[in-house]
């Protein structure tokens, strides 16, 4: 390609924000689509704290622009509108969300669609003010034409850690395994996700909605041991508040649809029983009411 490479982060939150930042500093054209105070914010500059101390200017827009390479990263109830916006305007879109549905809804819109999972950590501090909280490395694969090769370019070029692999659905899956344990769990109890292994009676709930996703995902031809897998993220982000937790703590929605609901809906369809899982669905469900009615 002669011209510079145009890359658009859909939904500069937390880590679009981070994911954003990096691929500018590496010299691409970035835009970034934002919205309400957010993006009044970032038209002024964004500022990344914590492992990093820098503020640049970046070009923030409310709408998607023509890209060659977007990254989505609104959260996992707002993709349908991300790419309904998208239709047309990009040539490869790579997703970095956690939960399950979210390529199946962009490869409605978009020809090349890159599945991805990341355990880089940030949080948004203040509007336009990011905390980068954690590297990590980012999975890539092709879910439906190609792009998963220059997606993970750009983020080499970016000076992040990737990997492109083979089983894309799987990692996804894993680490859907990994947010339904931990994330209800810390929501409902309003705990850092080190208790839930310190907390023996919690652990034994955790250690069952862990053995009932690793039922279903054996189902669907993954191996996974996942109450050790649980328990070793459980342990190394011990001090974390959980995504869900921060959701419920600022009184908005959670993605437990798109995690806990997808692993029952998968369930379902193939004939595994999940009561511990349904019982958190009902319950982070309730927790929402609650708090998105009062
Ligand atoms: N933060 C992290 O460390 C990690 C996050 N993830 C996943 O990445 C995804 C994003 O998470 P995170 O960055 O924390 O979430 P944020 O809520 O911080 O970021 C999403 C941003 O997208 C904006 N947005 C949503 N819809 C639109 C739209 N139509 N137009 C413009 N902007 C829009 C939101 O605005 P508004 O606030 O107004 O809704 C918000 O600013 C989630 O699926 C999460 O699970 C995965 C790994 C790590
Ligand atoms: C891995 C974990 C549980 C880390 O907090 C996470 O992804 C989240 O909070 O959503």
């Amino acid at each position: 390609m002669g011209r510079k490479m145009k890359v658009q982060i859909f939904g500069a939150g937390a880590i679009g924000c981070l994911f954003g930042y990096f691929i500018q500093k590496a010299g691409f054209d970035v835009v970034f689509v934002a919205r309400g105070k957010q993006l009044e914010a970032l038209q002024k500059e964004l500022r990344i704290t914590g492992l990093i101390d820098d503020s640049i200017s970046i070009d923030a827009r409310r709408y998607a622009c023509k890209a060659d390479v977007t990254f989505v990263t609104v959260k996992s109830y707002d993709t349908q509108t991300a790419a309904e916006q998208l239709a047309g305007k990009t040539e490869v879109v790579c997703t970095v969300q956690n939960g399950i549905g979210n390529e199946d809804i962009l490869t409605e819109k978009v020809d090349n669609v890159v599945g991805g999972v990341t355990s880089y950590a940030a949080n948004l501090v203040d509007y336009g003010v990011v905390c980068y909280a954690g590297e990590g490395i980012t999975y890539l694969g092709d879910w439906k034409g190609e792009g998963a090769s220059v997606v993970a370019e750009i983020l080499k070029k970016a000076g992040m850690n990737v990997e492109v692999v083979e089983d894309i659905e799987r990692k996804k899956w894993e680490k859907a395994v990994i947010n339904a344990t931990i994330n209800p769990l810390t929501a409902l109890l309003r705990v850092e996700n080190g208790k839930i292994v310190e907390i023996e009676d919690v652990w034994n709930v955790a250690e069952s909605i862990a053995k009932e996703c690793e039922e279903v995902m054996k189902a669907m031809g993954y191996k996974l041991n996942a109450v050790e897998l649980v328990r070793e993220v459980a342990t190394k982000t011990a001090r974390n508040r959980s995504s869900m937790l921060q959701d419920i703590e600022r009184g908005r929605r959670t993605e437990i649809e798109a995690i806990t609901g997808e692993i029952v809906r998968k369930a379902k369809e193939l004939g595994v029983e999940t009561p511990v899982n349904e019982l958190m669905l009902r319950l982070v469900r309730g927790l929402e009411c609650s708090i998105l009615s009062s």
